[in-house]
């Protein structure tokens, strides 16, 4: 099946892999087990969507990713990326997408910034003029003026990433697909480069896949999200249907003036103390209560010195998902909405 215009289409994707473990009781022996990283995975993504890959550790979104930007062979089922077989149409591939993985570099590592960009000019065979106004534009939006001169190995993580993320963009991909793109960043940085994602999807419509941990990179940048647990699709619609499907609850975290027993607030849960009860922390459902009722809640039981309202992780959004989808007999399946 094809769907016309489609930038991702993947149909009954399967991706296994063999890994060793030991036998218990049996110091030195191994045997071989078949994981299934990617179950049965059938998704398309049309242009100009902006789209969140989430689940939680191990569930199986980077091997999708690796499979649809040809790095990684399906076991089985089809994708098929910018309407390209990736493995097999690699190359052309390379010049319709833009890709960041954490762990596999574009640049060089003992060469100034420059010279990498000179010579992925070079590989993607752009015009000189071409490539001097993308440069000079990348360089402005991601900041990247102080250290353009200096050697990739003595940038800081933050300069790294957005070096990286302006290295996969610069011959203007179709399709970009970053993988945890914010991870590790300071916030300042995060919204730096949110922002550029946000501008260059508005400016020139490019497609947006991304795998995150973070809820915020999905608040802030992506339309649609796909959940993905045990390598099968647990949801695929709006952040808003998520949260409305697992009722995403906040965190309010509260540092006490002394130490109190952990706190019982109605319409909350009570996920934890540290400091022997200085720190604690609380969960509320925004759609029935909200931060400020909480927090005067508690003023009645202790005096509050500071407060923070955290997202809830990917992890929990999706372990409510999953036990959600179990209480509703979906055979503890997947369902979406
Ligand atoms: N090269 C490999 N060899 C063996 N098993 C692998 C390999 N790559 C991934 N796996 C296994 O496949 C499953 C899915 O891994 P994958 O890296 O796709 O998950 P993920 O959702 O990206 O996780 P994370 O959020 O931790 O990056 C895991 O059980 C992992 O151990």
């Amino acid at each position: 099946m094809t769907v016309p215009g489609a930038v991702v289409e993947v149909d009954r994707l399967v991706r296994e892999f063999t890994v060793r473990e030991p036998v218990p009781g049996r110091r030195l022996r191994r045997r071989a087990r078949r994981v299934r990283a990617v179950d049965e995975m059938t998704f398309t993504v049309g242009p100009g969507e902006a789209v969140g890959y989430i689940g939680a550790n191990g569930a199986g979104k980077s091997t999708t990713i690796k499979m649809l930007a040809g790095i990684l062979v399906p076991t089985s089922g089809s994708v098929r990326t910018c309407g390209l077989e990736p493995i097999g149409e690699r190359r052309t591939l390379s010049r319709r997408i833009g890709v960041v993985f954490g762990q596999r570099s574009q640049l060089w590592w003992d060469l100034p910034l420059s010279e990498s960009f000179a010579i992925l000019g070079a590989i993607h065979r752009l015009e000189p003029d071409a490539l001097a106004s993308r440069r000079a534009e990348l360089v402005e939006e991601l900041e990247l003026a102080d250290f353009w001169s200096t050697p990739v190995r003595q940038l800081s993580l933050g300069q790294r990433r957005r070096a990286e993320v302006a290295a996969a963009l610069l011959h203007r991909p179709e399709l970009v697909v970053l993988d945890e793109p914010t991870i590790g960043l300071d916030v300042l940085s995060k919204q730096r480069l949110r922002e550029f994602l946000v501008h260059e999807r508005r400016t020139r419509g490019t497609t947006l896949l991304l795998t995150t941990h973070d809820m915020g990179d999905v608040e802030r940048l992506c339309e649609r999200v796909l959940v993905v647990d045990h390598g099968r699709l647990a949801y695929d619609g709006t952040l808003s249907g998520l949260g409305a499907t697992v009722a995403a609850e906040r965190i309010l975290v509260v540092d006490l003036a002394e130490p109190v027993a952990d706190l019982q607030v109605p319409g909350t849960r009570h996920l934890g103390s540290e400091g022997e009860g200085v720190r604690q922390r609380l969960a509320f459902d925004p759609a029935t209560t909200t931060a400020a009722a909480v927090l005067t809640a508690v003023q009645t039981r202790a005096e509050v010195r500071d407060l923070s309202v955290a997202e809830p992780d990917v992890e929990d959004v999706v372990r409510r998902l999953w036990a959600r989808n179990r209480a509703v007999g979906a055979g503890g399946r997947p369902g979406s909405a």
